[in-house]
C-alpha cells in the first residue's frame, strides 16, 4: 500500500522491507531433567509467512507453541540445542537487524508499574526515535482505541488495569514500536472472546494496510476469530500437522480421508483430532490413539501440500543482497535513548513508593534508632570504642539496608530484558539512566541519615566534618546499590538476587579490616573482598571524620587506655587511628578507589547484560 494513503497514525508502521518470513527445519531438542535423555519439543517445522499476512500457531496444551514461537523469534531458551533456519526476505539476518525488523510479546505482561497506559505506549514509542507530538499521539490515540484502553489511559498500569488489558496493552505496545514481523504468544488469554474477535481483526486490517506479518500462537480461537487468520500452523507433540491457508484446510483434510465438520468450531474439531494429552495411560485404547495422532503427523510430511510448503521456502531463499533495506540504523542516538529511559526511571522514582519513598523513610528511621541507641556520646575515653562501633555500625547497615532496592530493580531488569531483545535499548543506556536517576535519592538517604544519627549521637560539630561524613556514607550507598545491580544481573530474580546481595555484604563486612584486622584475614579474603571493599574505605573516612584532631579525656585518675599525649590526661584521635591503622594521608586515595569500586560493579553488571542475550 502507498504510505500516502494511510492515515498519519499508521504512516510509520508502513513495512516496506520485510516481504517474507521463512522458516525450515526448525528443531528444537533438549535433556530431559531426570533421564538426561533428549527430547524434541519442535520437530522440523516449515513454514512461510508473506507480508500482510497473520498466522495462527495452534495445538494442545504443551505442543510446544512457546518453544517455537521463541525458536522462531529467535529469543533465547534455556538448554535447548537448536538447528533450523529463519529467513526475512530469503536470507538469515545478522541478530540485531532481525532485532530491529521484529517484536515479541511472551505470554506474560512485563510492564513498569508506576507508569499509566497511555505513558506505557509513549515511552514505547519515544524509544523506537518518533517524536514527540502529532504522529506519535495520533498513533497512540489509535492504538488505544483499537485495542478497547481510550477509558483506561491514565491507570496505572501496576495497579490500575485487569490481566486481560495487560495482554491488550502488551500487543499496543509492540504495535507501537512499528514492527515488520510480530512474534505474539497468546495475545488473547484471559480476554473473552468478544475482545479476541477484536484484537485479532485489528491486528488482521493492520497487516493488511501496512504489510506486517503476524504469527501469534492461540489456545481456543472462536470460529469467527479462527476464521480471520490467513494460516495456520497446527502442531501436536512438537510435529507439524498442517502449515498453510486456512482456505485449504478442509481439501488438506479431505485428501487424508477426514472430514471438517461445517457446523463445528474448527478450531476445536483441530483440537481435539490431534491431541494426545489424555492417551498418555499405557493401555491399547491409548497406544491407539496416540498411533492415529502419530499417523496423522506423517500423512502431512508426505503430502502434496506439505512439498508445496517445502518448494515455497526453498524458492524464497535469496541471496544476501535482498537485505540492504534491512539496516539497523534508524535506531535513536544512544543519548536520545539515555534521556527517554531516565524520564521513565525519574518518573517511576516518585510514583513507586518501593523504589525510593520507602527507603528514604527507612534511612531515616535508621539514624533515629541509631541516633537514640548512641545518645549524646561524651568526650571521653569511654565513648571512643562506642564512637568506632557506631560508624562500623552506620556504614555496614547503610550497604545491608540496600537490599530493599531488589524489587524495584527486578522490575526495571525485565523491562529491560523484554525492551533489549526487541531491539529498542542496550545495557549501557538502561544501567546509566539507572545510575543517574539514583544519584540525587541516594544522597537524599545518606543525609537522611546523617542528620539525625550526627546531631543525636553528639559527633564531631563542625560543618565540614558532617559534609564529609555525608559524603562518606554517600559513596557507602552508591557501593551498596552497585551490590544490588550486580546481584540481578547474576540472578535475576528476587530471593536469587536478594541472597546474593546479602551474601557479599556480609563477606564485605567481615572482611572491611575493621572486626579482623587485615594481617590477620587469609590470603583468600584479603585479595579476593580487603582490596577493593568499599565498607572498609567508608569506615576509614568516616573514622578520620571523628578522630584527626580529636582529643579524649582519660577522665579521673588519668588511667589512659591509649598512649597519652605527652604531660596530658588525653589521648590524641591520631592515636585511636593509628590503632586501626587509618592513615590521614590516605583519604583522598581511598576515595578514587571507592569510585572505582562503584564503576567496578555497574561495570560487571554490564558486562553480564551484555553477554546474556
Ligand atoms: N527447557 C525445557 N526442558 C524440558 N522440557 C521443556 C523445556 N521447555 C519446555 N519443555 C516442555 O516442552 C513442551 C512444550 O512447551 P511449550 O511451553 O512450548 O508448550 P505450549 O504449547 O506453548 O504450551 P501451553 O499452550 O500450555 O502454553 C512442554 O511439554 C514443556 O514441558
Amino acid at each position: 500500500m502507498d504510505s500516502e494513503q494511510l492515515p498519519i497514525a499508521e504512516k510509520r508502521l508502513l513495512n516496506a522491507p520485510v516481504e517474507t518470513l521463512s522458516w525450515s527445519g526448525l528443531t528444537v531438542t533438549v535433556k530431559e531433567g531426570k533421564t538426561g535423555q533428549p527430547k524434541t519439543l519442535v520437530d522440523n517445522v516449515e513454514g512461510i509467512m508473506q507480508a500482510g499476512e497473520c498466522c495462527a500457531v495452534m495445538g494442545p496444551s504443551g505442543c510446544g507453541k512457546t518453544t517455537f514461537l521463541n525458536v522462531l523469534a529467535q529469543r533465547p531458551i534455556k538448554a535447548a540445542h537448536i538447528t533450523g533456519q529463519v529467513l526475512v526476505n530469503g536470507a538469515e539476518l545478522p541478530i540485531n537487524v532481525f532485532r530491529h525488523v521484529t517484536s515479541f510479546a511472551q505470554d506474560h505482561d512485563i510492564f513498569i508499574g508506576a507508569l499509566n497506559v497511555r505513558e506505557t505506549l509513549h515511552f514505547a514509542s519515544r524509544l523506537v526515535g518518533i517524536p514527540r507530538g502529532g504522529e506519535a499521539e495520533a498513533r497512540i490515540d489509535t492504538l488505544l482505541e483499537s485495542f478497547g484502553l481510550v477509558g483506561l489511559a491514565t491507570l496505572r498500569v501496576g495497579t490500575g488495569i485487569s490481566h486481560g488489558q495487560k495482554r491488550r496493552l502488551t500487543v499496543a505496545k509492540q504495535l507501537v514500536t512499528g514492527p515488520g514481523i510480530l512474534f505474539l504468544d497468546e495475545p488473547t488469554s484471559g480476554l473473552d472472546s468478544v475482545a479476541s474477535c477484536h484484537v485479532v481483526s485489528y491486528l488482521k486490517q493492520l497487516a493488511k494496510r501496512t504489510g506486517l506479518i503476524v504469527v501469534c500462537s492461540i489456545h481456543q480461537p472462536s470460529t469467527s476469530t479462527f476464521n480471520l487468520f490467513d494460516k495456520l500452523l497446527l502442531l501436536s507433540a512438537g510435529k507439524p500437522h498442517y502449515f498453510g491457508p486456512i482456505s485449504q484446510l478442509v481439501d488438506y483434510y479431505a485428501s487424508i480421508g477426514v472430514t471438517v465438520p461445517e457446523r463445528a468450531n474448527p478450531a476445536d474439531f483441530l483440537l481435539e483430532l490431534v491431541n494426545t494429552d489424555f492417551s498418555q495411560a499405557q493401555n491399547e485404547a491409548a497406544a491407539s490413539e496416540r498411533e492415529r495422532v502419530a499417523e496423522l503427523a506423517s500423512r502431512w510430511d508426505s503430502s502434496v501440500f506439505r512439498q508445496q510448503v517445502a518448494a515455497a521456502v526453498t524458492a524464497s531463499v535469496k541471496p544476501a543482497l535482498g537485505l540492504a533495506p534491512l539496516g539497523a540504523g534508524s535506531k535513536p542516538p544512544f543519548l536520545a535513548r539515555l534521556a527517554v529511559l531516565t524520564h521513565r526511571s525519574f518518573i517511576k522514582s516518585y510514583r513507586d513508593g518501593l523504589a525510593y519513598t520507602l527507603r528514604l523513610a527507612m534511612y531515616a528511621a535508621l539514624g533515629l534508632l541509631a541516633g537514640t541507641v548512641w545518645l549524646q556520646m561524651d568526650r571521653d575515653q569511654d565513648s571512643i570504642q562506642l564512637l568506632t562501633n557506631a560508624l562500623l555500625v552506620s556504614c555496614g547497615f547503610m550497604s545491608f539496608m540496600a537490599v530493599t532496592y531488589v524489587p524495584a530493580f527486578i522490575e526495571d531488569y525485565r523491562q529491560f530484558r523484554l525492551d533489549h531483545r526487541n531491539g529498542l535499548y542496550g545495557p549501557g543506556s538502561f544501567l546509566l539512566s539507572n545510575f543517574i536517576v539514583g544519584i540525587p535519592y541516594l544522597f537524599l538517604f545518606s543525609a537522611a541519615f546523617s542528620v539525625l544519627f550526627y546531631w543525636l549521637g553528639g559527633c564531631r560539630q563542625s560543618a565540614g566534618t558532617f559534609f564529609t561524613w555525608v559524603s562518606w556514607l554517600y559513596l557507602d550507598l552508591l557501593a551498596a546499590e552497585g551490590i544490588v545491580i550486580l546481584s540481578v544481573s547474576i540472578i535475576p530474580n528476587f530471593v536469587g538476587a536478594l541472597v546474593v546481595t546479602a551474601l557479599l555484604n556480609v563477606i564485605a563486612f567481615a572482611t572491611a579490616g575493621t572486626l579482623v584486622p587485615p594481617a590477620q584475614l587469609n590470603a583468600f579474603y584479603k585479595y579476593a573482598f580487603y582490596y577493593w571493599n568499599s565498607q572498609g574505605y567508608v569506615f576509614q573516612g568516616m573514622m578520620v571524620t571523628q578522630f584527626a584532631g580529636e582529643t579524649y579525656s582519660c577522665g579521673t585518675g588519668c588511667q589512659c587506655r591509649y598512649a597519652s599525649l605527652p604531660d596530658q590526661c588525653h589521648i590524641a584521635g591520631e592515636t585511636v587511628l593509628d590503632q586501626y591503622g587509618v592513615s590521614t594521608a590516605d583519604q583522598g586515595r581511598n576515595v578514587g578507589i571507592v569510585l572505582s569500586i562503584i564503576l567496578g560493579y555497574r561495570l560487571a553488571a554490564w558486562a553480564l547484560l551484555k553477554m546474556r542475550r
